[in-house]
């Protein structure tokens, strides 16, 4: 799996008296297989622009994307989204909820099998007849996240999944996303607003900027892989590197916030 995203700008048009916005300019891009790209960036950056052109919600105004050699023209199975508001169906049970995409591409008869594993991946067993109500917030955004896993995408798209999560919840939750990262072998790319969430995730840290947005840093990061390698979570991020790269990327995001203010 390769993602290109050359020369990609967004304007959306004038609207109401207003000027056209221009949210994203000449984004360049590279993703490749079992990367975890994280987007960070001040409010209005483009962070979610830069996510609907890649699941195809929206298409560039000038440059492309490029999944696999072929052009991006729109959604597809190949891309599955997670949104913070996890868009649950409310009436289905979670394993009906896991199994909902599988159902809609026609693969009905094996649905269940695949839903059940993926309930087991985000540690849900037990509760596949449960009505997603009855969960906890953090419970229905894992059923939101089995759900994306069952489509087998290519690149897993998270917008800021756990930003409605409790600290602890939201700390367990980013363990169980890279621990499933590492069980699937999958490509992620995903927007914060956390400088925490984003240095402990990602193998790669895009920092955004507004009017008009656009990448402005990028930093490779090493902190999943320790966590992975069997350095306990609280470790890695009170390690003398992590706290001084969180401090750097906060001063970058601060001073935009600055700006826009
Ligand atoms: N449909 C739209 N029509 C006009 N302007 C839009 C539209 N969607 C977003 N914008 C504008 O484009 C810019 C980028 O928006 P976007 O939502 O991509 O930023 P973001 O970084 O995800 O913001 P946030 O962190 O607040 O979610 C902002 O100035 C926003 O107001």
């Amino acid at each position: 799996m390769a993602l290109e995203i050359r020369n990609a700008s967004v304007i959306y048009p004038a609207q109401a008296g207003r000027a056209p916005v221009e949210a994203l300019s000449n984004i360049n891009l590279d993703v490749d297989e079992h990367d975890f790209v994280v987007a960070l960036g001040a409010s209005g950056c483009g962070k979610s622009t830069l996510l609907n052109l890649i699941a195809g919600f929206l298409s560039p105004s000038t440059g492309k994307i490029v999944l696999d050699g072929s052009d991006v023209a729109g959604p597809g199975a190949d891309r599955s989204v997670v949104f913070q508001k996890h868009a649950l169906l409310p009436w289905l049970n979670v394993r009906d909820n896991v199994a909902f995409g599988l159902k809609l591409q026609g693969k009905g008869s094996a649905a269940d099998a695949v839903a059940d594993r993926f309930i087991a991946l985000l540690g849900l067993s037990g509760f596949e007849k449960s009505p997603v109500y009855a969960l906890s917030g953090g419970m229905q955004q894992r059923v939101g996240i089995a759900r994306a896993l069952t489509c087998d995408p290519k690149i897993l798209l998270m917008d800021e999944p756990l930003g409605a999560l409790d600290a602890l919840t939201r700390e367990r939750a980013q363990e169980l996303i890279l621990k499933i990262w590492k069980d699937t072998g999958k490509t992620v790319f995903l927007i914060t607003h956390s400088v925490e969430e984003a240095l402990f995730m990602g193998t790669k840290l895009i920092v955004m900027s507004p009017r008009p947005g656009r990448i402005t840093y990028r930093f490779d990061l090493p902190f999943s892989r320790r966590f992975l390698d069997g350095v306990p979570a609280r470790q890695v991020k009170a390690s003398r590197e992590f706290i001084e790269l969180r401090e750097e990327v906060l001063r970058i995001i601060f001073a935009d916030e600055e700006q826009v203010a």
